[in-house]
């Protein structure tokens, strides 16, 4: 998986007029990583972006890509990056490969084989015949991807991949976005506004706020089985397993409703239930509840997710 930088940002900054826009970035990604570039609209996604691929000039800092700085080695630096910043060019009137031939006159060394490798790693199968004015939105997007991946780059940039989709649409983006950073071991960035759209395609998380980054989650951090949780036990009579619960566990617990929330490990509630259950007393469900990346998404960005 995952293993050297393939771009390094180093305290990246926008001022535009006076305003400071990105206030000092400093993160890396690896290549084989889905790395999700996640924040509220107006956070300085596509800024950052734009300043990632060269379509920005930087204000202060720098971006390397494969160890070349994009200020002092823009075309070696630039060299290595695939990307759809604004919507892909296409012509509709051209069949998706005949597009792909068209993109590959104008790139350096691309074989009619890369073309038929790209295809196949968006899946866009017979459909790359067929007129690209017909495509669905994710099928364009594919053929962009395809488009952006011709020259073998080793950092793929997609911004917003996901908006517009319908959830079939985001689940194929999804399968073909892991499986090129897996097959293809490049550094793909999915930037989003949507937690629940870029979740399950990557594998860090970099949450920015105005124009910072406030945090940089694990998504497939493995479950700690020996933090404590929060266990809401239906059971009857509510009291009874109350007052028993408190003495045997000697802890507070609460009541919620028709629930007791006991605070106790994974391992624990076996026993915790056989206990209730072998005392005469009734369970009728339980729940554990655990904070998931949302609520810490939340947390992080305040209410006011939308500015
Ligand atoms: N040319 C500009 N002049 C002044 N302010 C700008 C300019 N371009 C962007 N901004 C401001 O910079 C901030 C970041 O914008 P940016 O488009 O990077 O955000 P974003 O996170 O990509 O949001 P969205 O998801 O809405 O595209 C916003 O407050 C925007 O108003």
């Amino acid at each position: 998986m995952a293993e050297k930088a393939a771009m390094t940002l180093i305290g990246l900054k926008k001022t535009i007029g006076s305003k400071p826009i990105i206030k000092g970035l400093t993160f890396e990604i690896k290549r084989g990583e889905v790395f999700g570039f996640l924040g509220p609209n107006g956070a300085g996604k596509t800024t950052t972006i734009r300043m990632m691929v060269g379509l920005m000039d930087i204000t202060e800092g720098d971006v390397l890509i494969e160890g070349k700085s994009i200020k002092d080695n823009f075309k070696e630096a630039v060299r290595h990056v695939g990307a759809i910043v604004e919507n892909p060019e296409m012509y509709p009137f051209l069949s998706g490969w005949k597009n792909l031939q068209q993109y590959a006159r104008m790139t350096e060394g691309v074989s009619q084989e890369r073309i038929k490798e790209v295809v196949e790693l968006v899946g866009l199968g017979n459909a790359i015949h067929e007129k690209a004015g017909r495509y669905s939105l994710g099928m364009r997007q594919r053929l962009g991807i395809a488009q952006a991946l011709l020259h073998k780059p080793s950092i793929l940039i997609l911004d917003e991949p996901t908006n517009g989709l319908d959830p079939s649409g985001i689940r194929e983006i999804r399968k073909y976005i892991r499986n090129l950073a897996e097959k293809e071991n490049v550094a793909v960035i999915v930037s989003s506004h949507l937690l629940s759209e870029i979740e399950l395609m990557c594998d860090r998380i970099g949450i920015i706020k105005k124009g910072e980054l406030i945090a940089i989650e694990d998504v497939k951090t493995v479950e700690d089985h020996s933090a404590l949780k929060d266990v809401h036990i239906e059971v009857h009579p509510l009291e009874m397993a109350k007052d028993y619960l408190q003495s045997e566990m000697d802890q507070t617990i609460a009541i919620n409703k028709k629930e007791l929330i006991v605070s106790a490990k994974r391992e624990d509630i076996p026993q915790i239930l056989k206990n209730l259950v072998n005392r005469g007393m009734d369970v009728y469900g339980v729940r554990i509840l655990q904070s998931t990346l949302e609520d810490k998404f939340f947390d992080l960005i305040g209410e006011n997710a939308i500015e």
